[in-house]
C-alpha cells in the first residue's frame, strides 16, 4: 500500500456522535409531528441500528431518504435553500445540519489521538494521504480538528455535489480520492467506521479496507466489506 484513504467522522474524528444526536434530534421531532398528523404510533429514530444501516458515511440528502424509506415515508426533495420547517428532503437536512454547525462552533471537535500518531507515522513513512468523507462540512471539521495540514487531498460532500459523484455506499469518492493521490485503488488502503463506507471500499477493489469499529459493531463490518476490523488506529502501529 502506498496510498492510505481516510473516512472522517468516526475515523480521524470524534464526529460521527455529533452528527448522530443531530440525526436523532431532527428524526425525532419530525416522526412526532409526522405521527401525530398521521395517526401512527411515534417510534423515535434508534442512535443504534437507524443510524448505522440508514444514515452512517452516506450523503446528508441520500441520509434523510434512506432512513424515511425504511419509515415508509418519501419527501419531494425540496431546494437546497429551504427551511428547517420545509417538509422536504432539504428541508429535514437544513435543520439537521444547522445542529451540527452550531456543534462545531461550540467546539466539539475532538480528534481520536491514535488516528492522529496514524497520521504522523504514515507521513514520515512517506505513504499519501487523502480525506475521503461525504460530508460538507468536512473542511471545517478538519481546521477545528487542527489535522489538515497532515492531509494531502479532500473528497467531501462538496466535491461529490461539484463534481457529481454518487456517495458511499458506491466508490466513486473514494475512487476519486485514489486519483487525486495518483494511486492504483490496488494500493491503496480504505479506513472506515460505516457500513456504507467499507461497503464503498469493497466495491472499488481498493487493496485493503480497513474497518474501524467505535461502537460494537465488527461484524456488521466485516459483512459489509472490511477485510480486517481495529477499535483504534494505534493498534496498527503496534501490529
Ligand atoms: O451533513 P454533512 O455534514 O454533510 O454530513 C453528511 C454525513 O457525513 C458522514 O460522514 C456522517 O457519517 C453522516 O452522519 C453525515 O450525515
Amino acid at each position: 500500500m502506498t496510498a492510505l484513504l481516510f473516512d472522517l467522522d468516526g475515523v480521524l474524528t470524534q464526529t460521527a456522535l455529533v452528527h448522530n444526536a443531530a440525526w436523532k434530534q431532527t428524526f425525532d421531532e419530525f416522526l412526532r409531528d409526522w405521527s401525530a398528523r398521521h395517526e401512527q404510533p411515534f417510534v423515535p429514530f434508534d442512535s443504534g441500528s437507524d443510524y448505522h444501516r440508514y444514515v452512517d458515511g452516506r450523503p446528508r440528502a441520500d441520509g434523510v431518504r434512506t432512513f424515511l424509506a425504511s419509515r415508509d415515508i418519501t419527501l419531494p426533495d425540496g431546494s437546497p435553500d429551504d427551511g428547517p420547517d420545509a417538509e422536504t428532503v432539504n428541508g429535514v437536512g437544513n435543520r439537521k445540519n444547522a445542529l451540527v454547525l452550531q456543534k462545531i462552533k461550540e467546539g466539539a471537535v475532538q480528534v481520536y489521538p491514535g488516528s492522529v500518531d496514524y497520521l504522523r507515522a504514515a507521513a514520515s513513512a512517506g505513504l499519501r494521504r487523502a480525506v475521503v468523507s461525504a460530508s460538507a462540512n468536512c473542511k471545517d471539521v478538519l481546521e477545528a480538528a487542527g489535522i489538515a495540514d497532515l492531509i494531502e487531498a479532500r473528497v467531501d460532500g462538496v466535491t461529490a455535489r461539484e463534481r457529481n459523484l454518487p456517495g458511499k455506499p458506491q466508490p466513486d469518492t473514494f475512487l476519486y480520492g485514489a486519483q487525486l493521490l495518483d494511486t492504483p485503488p490496488e494500493n491503496c488502503a480504505v479506513f472506515e467506521d460505516a457500513q456504507a463506507g467499507v461497503a464503498a471500499g469493497r466495491a472499488g477493489e481498493f487493496g485493503i479496507v480497513v474497518g474501524v469499529d467505535r461502537v460494537g459493531q465488527a461484524d456488521a463490518l466485516l459483512e459489509h466489506g472490511a477485510n480486517i476490523v481495529v477499535q483504534d488506529l494505534s493498534e496498527l502501529l503496534t501490529r
